[in-house]
């Protein structure tokens, strides 16, 4: 057995960053952005009026003082000329100040006679205009790698930037294994349970950036899993799901050797996911065998195939973000594998369910942390400030 730590060394070892392509901006939120991009244009390109009102020369503006309004700016149509002194153009919100104005008096703070405009007491603070290039200007750069999110899509389209160059997305086929399993909508048998972690893992490397897709179950047999293995294609990744263990069933390792695997390591000191393994396959695709158990596979996936995922995307910061929490109630000391406890954190306390059977998806379900208790960890009392990866 391997620490967690080495495991990970190994599999960031097999991950490479994969190829990039170019996309449209719609098709771009939750890709990663692969080069810097930079502004094309300034923003505003002109100085721009903030709000409706009437723009006049920056001097002299008190209540009391009036100005002849001599036109009109809107957004998209600048006013075609110059304001001097005690004269108004009407403006609306967005367009271009003219020549000479500095100040846009709002139409709240004025009264009006016709063309006069007269400034009231009620006149406000600031000249509610919006300075050229106030929001960015030409060569500003978004930063690259990064997981675009709807705000820098609309910053990148602000800059007029119609084209982002992302990498593509690592595609995996994810295969479940087991006699036992239906999917689910079908009817099981007495002795049969519903395939639950493989629809979990595709959710979780979908949200991930992947274009996962799941094989047909593989029966626990020799010849049903080579077929399985037959259709993985051209996927980046391949996710196996139980016969992991040492049971006369368990025949993913065996099957995947006869095919060519090359095994990078077998079995990690932690719970739940004893039993993973993980190496390369003839075809060059990644493998990643995980546990059967529904809690051990998603902890897994959170742990490990996550962190591969965000290499192969290109992403600097693979590992899964830990945070810290206080013990809400004291904690038993650990045995010899590092445990990824189902915890929920409330108001910066954390508290462990009382049950962590790997089997038991309604406790994952409620959970929104792991709590990473080390190998051979002391009893801790409550109050200690304990470490977790939110999920
Ligand atoms: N003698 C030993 N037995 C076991 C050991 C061991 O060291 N010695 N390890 C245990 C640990 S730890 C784990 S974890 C499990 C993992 O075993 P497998 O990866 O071989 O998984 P299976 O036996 O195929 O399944 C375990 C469990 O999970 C259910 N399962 C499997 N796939 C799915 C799926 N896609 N969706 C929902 N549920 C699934 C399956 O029905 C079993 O109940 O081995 C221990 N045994
Ligand atoms: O370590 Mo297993 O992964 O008990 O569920």
């Amino acid at each position: 057995m391997i620490s967690v730590e080495d495991a990970l060394a190994h599999l960031f070892a097999l991950a490479k960053p994969l190829a990039t392509e170019t996309i449209g901006l719609s098709e771009a939120n939750g890709r990663v952005l692969a080069n810097p991009v930079a502004a094309t244009r300034d923003q505003p390109p002109f100085s721009a009026s903030a709000m409706d009102g009437y723009a006049v020369a920056p001097e002299g503006v008190v209540p009391g003082a009036s100005y002849t309004v001599i036109g009109e700016a809107a957004a998209g149509h600048a006013f075609d000329g110059s304001v001097s002194a005690g004269e108004a153009v009407r403006i609306f919100t967005g367009a271009p100040v003219p020549n000479g104005a500095g100040h846009v008096v709002i139409q709240e703070d004025v009264d009006r006679t016709d063309q006069i405009i007269t400034v009231s007491d009620r006149l406000g603070r600031g000249t509610n205009i919006r300075p050229s290039g106030g929001d960015f200007k030409v060569g500003q750069t978004i930063e690259s790698p990064k997981i675009l999110r709807p705000n820098d899509i609309a910053l990148l389209a602000a800059m007029n930037v119609a084209e982002v160059t992302v990498t593509r997305k690592p595609k995996v086929a994810i295969m479940a294994t087991g006699d036992e399993l239906v999917m689910p909508g079908e009817a099981p048998g007495p002795d049969q349970i519903i395939a639950s972690n493989s629809f979990g893992l595709q959710a979780m490397l979908r949200d991930a950036g992947c274009e996962a897709r799941l094989l047909p179950i593989a029966r626990d047999s020799k010849s049903s899993l080579k077929t399985a293995f037959s259709l993985v294609d051209d996927a980046d990744l391949v996710i196996t799901i139980g016969g992991a263990s040492v049971g006369d069933h368990d025949l993913v390792g065996d099957v995947a050797q006869d095919l060519g695997m090359q095994r990078s390591f077998y079995k990690i000191a932690m719970r739940p996911g004893k039993p993973l393994m993980a190496g390369k396959l003839a075809n060059g695709a990644m493998m990643i065998g995980l546990p059967g158990n529904p809690v051990s596979a998603m902890v897994c996936g959170q742990v490990f195939v996550n962190p591969v995922v965000r290499t192969m995307l290109g992403l600097k910061d693979a590992l899964p973000e830990q945070q810290t929490a206080e013990l809400a109630h004291d904690l038993a000391p650990n045995g010899p594998r590092q445990h990824y406890m189902r915890a929920r954190v409330d108001n910066e306390k954390i508290s462990v369910f009382a049950n962590q059977d790997s089997s038991l998806l309604t406790v994952l379900s409620s959970a929104n942390a792991l709590l990473v208790a080390p190998p051979n960890s002391e009893a801790m009392p409550k109050g200690t400030a304990v470490r977790y990866i939110p999920i």
